[in-house]
């Protein structure tokens, strides 16, 4: 590591002002650590770009029975083939949305003394705590991403501390999180019809018994096309709700060619994580994402996981014994929570969960 760069991890971590805290430095050049290297810049240059759209459903209508049957249909086909799909007409009050978007901003942009009470770098550390993923400059080769995250971890069942959330965006928070839970609800209900199975199916197999909020900030950056805002991943979850800005960003893989999701305004994003595309023994796909960076900003998203049972639970998950025959042999082994927890933290960084428990 040069010595220019030490200054630099030092300087972002000692101020506790995240990567917006760099920016507001007044920057004209991002520092080498978010620089990704050159053989994925270079291959970026060459790849096609896709002009497909994620598909959007509308949800208005799903009380009628032959309305909520083809909205599962519709459900089922953006699983299999993107595993990404938009929500209209979701039931979430556009104010509510909007606060959510306006409260994480304020965090993000309070007064630093007060943000930085919140900072810290250690995901096992505390339940709600701030951060720019600053410890990936410990990681040999690793790059940083532009952005600063507030995380609210360990909800069950949508519950946690009102007063852990900080004051700026508690009200706001609680209320998107109230909304959030009873949307997961109906989803998991669509997405287990999607599957053939009854409609309380994966509540009950405990898919969404945890919850946790990562809430981003994604300052402007001089050097957009360097860095990225959020490499690419698949969510190690079983199901994903994200909330974005109307700024774009946001991209999914899609037959190796990157497709954006265009913001839809009070539209919700939904994808599939790699829990469920296991459950599911792959009809469903946890597909690869990212968020670019950009040089206007800042851009907030909002991704709001539905995990399984805690660390601590003995309960086993793996594909659906209902899809599971001599034809159809599951296509990974069964774990639990624990399991997946332990390797997390020590697999290597370009294996996925799904590497990780494919037979
Ligand atoms: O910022 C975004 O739109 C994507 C965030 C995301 O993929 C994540 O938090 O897992
Ligand atoms: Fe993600």
């Amino acid at each position: 590591m040069s010595s220019a760069m030490d200054y630099e991890k030092k300087a972002i971590c000692e101020t506790k002002a995240g990567i917006k805290g760099l920016v507001d430095s007044g920057i004209v050049e991002i520092p080498k650590n978010f620089i990704r290297p050159p053989h994925e810049l270079a291959e970026e240059l060459n790849m096609c770009k896709s002009t497909l759209q994620i598909p959007v459903v509308d949800l208005s209508g799903i009380e009628v029975e032959d309305r909520r049957k083809k909205i599962v249909d519709e459900i089922r086909d953006a699983s299999e083939k993107w595993g990404f799909f938009q929500l209209i007409n979701h039931g979430v009050p556009s104010s509510v949305l909007d606060g959510m978007i306006h409260g994480i901003r304020k965090f993000h942009e309070q007064d630093v003394d007060v943000k930085k009470e919140y900072y810290s770098p250690d995901p096992r550390a505390r339940q709600v705590r701030y951060d720019s993923n600053l410890q990936l400059f410990k990681t040999e080769g690793r790059t940083s991403y532009w952005k600063d995250t507030l995380y609210i971890s360990r909800l069950v069942s949508g519950h946690i501390e009102p007063e852990l959330i900080p004051p700026v965006c508690r009200k706001t928070t609680l209320e998107y999180i109230n909304h959030v839970m009873k949307l997961g609800d109906i989803l998991l209900g669509l997405l287990s019809e999607a599957l053939g199975l009854k409609q309380d199916y994966l509540k009950a197999a405990e898919c969404a018994n945890h919850q946790s909020v990562a809430c981003h900030y994604h300052p402007a950056c001089p050097q957009p096309e360097l860095t990225l805002g959020t490499t690419k991943h698949t969510d190690p979850v079983f199901l994903t709700i994200l909330l974005q800005d109307m700024s774009g960003g946001l991209q999914v893989m899609r037959d190796n060619q990157w497709a954006d999701v265009t913001p839809i305004e009070h539209g919700l994003v939904v994808n599939i994580g790699d829990f469920l595309q296991i459950l599911s023994n792959d009809k469903f796909v946890s597909a690869i994402h990212r968020a670019v960076a950009k040089k206007v900003g800042p851009r907030i998203s909002v991704a709001f996981f539905f995990d399984g049972s805690g660390p601590t639970s003995s309960k086993m998950y793996g594909p659906i014994k209902e899809f599971i025959s001599d034809e159809n042999p599951p296509l990974y082994k069964e774990f639990q929570v624990s399991d997946y927890v332990s390797k997390f933290f020590t697999k290597p960084l370009d294996k996925t969960v799904l590497d990780l428990f494919r037979l």
